[in-house]
């Protein structure tokens, strides 16, 4: 027992894990583009993990289509590690399981805690704490909010953060500020978090489509608006003209690369684009380039435009130097890039410790669904302050989610139902399995895509 909190040792044995392989056709109206990824079809890998009681667990990472059958393979390599194992001694000592998954001695070759096999980690720790959050009859944030200093600590791995952060550190932070935590929780529940739309800036989508959308949005609350740029100086110009005419100069802009540039390139480009007084460059260069971030960052400065980066940072120690480094000035976790809820604590901690902003990432499948939980409790419990930050909103896929995110006014109102978010309909999951579910082979029958069955590829085999 923990302060008020009693984690009931439930005796929950996992019984099995199941994986599918979801995906939805979003290339077709370009939704989600960028100057990278210019046809995504937005997708997951879905885990379920079953418990001999009634209580599940459901999780999920996000792909964007073509190798999404290669993250459920790595779920599959990882779930020897989980099925079998009781819920409750996870839960007892999380960090300890964390490190068992993220450590198998041969498994970890193939990362160690980094691209597929992460994801698929992330997936797998996604669907443990849904089924901690069910048990405890709580939404995912106010289980996090009701915890123990102590305890929730207690689930982060610190093994190679520690110089920058310690166990006792993060203990402290949450004690310190443990007054106010009543009023705050309120607040979320009543008006909510702030949001910035990236709905209206698809870098496929016309400029008709994006006028109309940006005054949507602007009518609808909305004071923030990201743009994808990058493949085109002159066609971002006239887009930048164009939204500015729109949202006017009250309200803020972002911009989003995606990766396309050379360092020097991010740099002459973005001066281009300063007369727009965007307020971060995301995603300049490769997500490996700390040193490139931190160039860019400098050159930048002088400008007022800071850069944003994350949602492909591929782990806490890579995040550790983007701080460490002054490379980053918007700190953007993702729910499912890096091994799930324990390490994206860990990048909060440091995040407050260094005194940078989290602006979650959340283009992406459930996305919003989650980080919505991560990010309310950074306000209640660690920095207190909405300040400089904002939630992602995408409107994608809600609909085939049990407990989509309510978003009134540009604000993200506090998740009621216990769990994660991350349930997803039946009926959805049964029609979007690829390739073997109905839209699919509608999809294919009609030519719309290649049907993967018939062509000399791997795919996940049918249920
Ligand atoms: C391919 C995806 O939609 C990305 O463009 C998206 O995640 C994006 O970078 C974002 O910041 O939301
Ligand atoms: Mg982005």
């Amino acid at each position: 027992m923990f302060g008020n909190t009693m984690y009931r040792d439930t005796g929950l044995k996992i019984r099995t894990l199941h994986v599918r392989d979801i995906r939805f056709p979003t290339s077709l109206g370009s939704h989600g583009s960028d100057a990278m990824h210019v046809d995504c079809n937005y997708s997951c890998t879905y885990v379920i993990i079953y418990t001999e009681g009634d209580v599940e667990g459901h999780g999920l990472t996000f792909t964007i289509g073509h190798g999404n059958e290669i993250v459920v393979a790595a779920v599959k390599s990882l779930s020897p590690l989980v099925v079998g194992q009781d819920a409750d001694q996870i839960f007892n000592d999380f960090a300890c399981f964390w490190r068992k998954l993220t450590s198998d001695s041969q498994l970890r070759w193939i990362g160690p805690e980094k691209g597929v096999i992460h994801l698929a980690t992330a997936a797998i720790i996604n669907a443990l704490w849904d089924l901690w959050a069910n048990l405890q009859q709580k939404p995912l944030w106010k289980l996090l909010v009701d915890m123990e200093p102590e305890k929730l600590v207690s689930t982060i791995d610190f093994r190679y953060i520690s110089d920058v952060v310690t166990k006792e550190e993060a203990v402290a932070m949450l004690k310190a500020m443990e007054t106010g935590k009543e009023e705050r929780e309120e607040q979320m529940k009543r008006v909510g978090y702030p949001a910035y739309t990236t709905q209206a800036g698809w870098l496929g989508y016309s400029n008709e489509h994006v006028k109309t959308l940006c005054s949507q949005y602007l009518a609808n609350g909305f004071t923030a608006f990201k743009v994808k740029v990058g493949q085109n100086l002159e066609d971002d110009r006239r887009r930048c003209t164009m939204v500015r005419k729109i949202i006017g100069w009250d309200n803020k802009l972002m911009v989003d690369a995606n990766q396309v540039w050379d360092i020097e390139q991010a740099i002459e480009w973005m001066k281009q684009l300063a007369e727009f007084k965007p307020l971060w460059i995301e995603e300049p260069t490769s997500p490996d380039d700390i040193l490139g971030h931190a160039t860019i960052s400098k050159a930048l400065k002088p400008l007022g435009i800071g850069v944003a980066t994350g949602e492909m940072c591929c782990n806490r120690v890579m995040f550790k130097q983007f701080l460490q480094a002054r490379a980053m000035q918007y700190c953007q976790i993702d729910s499912c890039r890096i091994g799930g809820v324990n390490e994206v604590l860990s990048v909060y901690f440091m995040a407050k410790k260094l005194g940078v902003p989290v602006c979650p990432h959340a283009g992406g499948v459930g996305l919003c669904e989650m980080v919505q939980h991560l990010q309310i409790f950074d306000y209640i419990c660690l920095t207190g302050t909405t300040e400089g930050r904002m939630i992602e909103y995408t409107n994608q896929q809600h609909e085939h989610f049990e407990n989509p995110i309510k978003v009134i006014h540009a604000h993200y109102i506090a998740p009621k139902m216990p769990g994660y978010s991350t349930v997803m309909k039946p009926d959805s999951v049964e029609a979007y399995e690829y390739p073997h579910g109905s839209k699919w082979q509608e999809m294919f029958a009609k030519g719309l895509f290649p049907d993967p069955t018939k062509q000399n590829v791997f795919v996940c085999p049918a249920k």
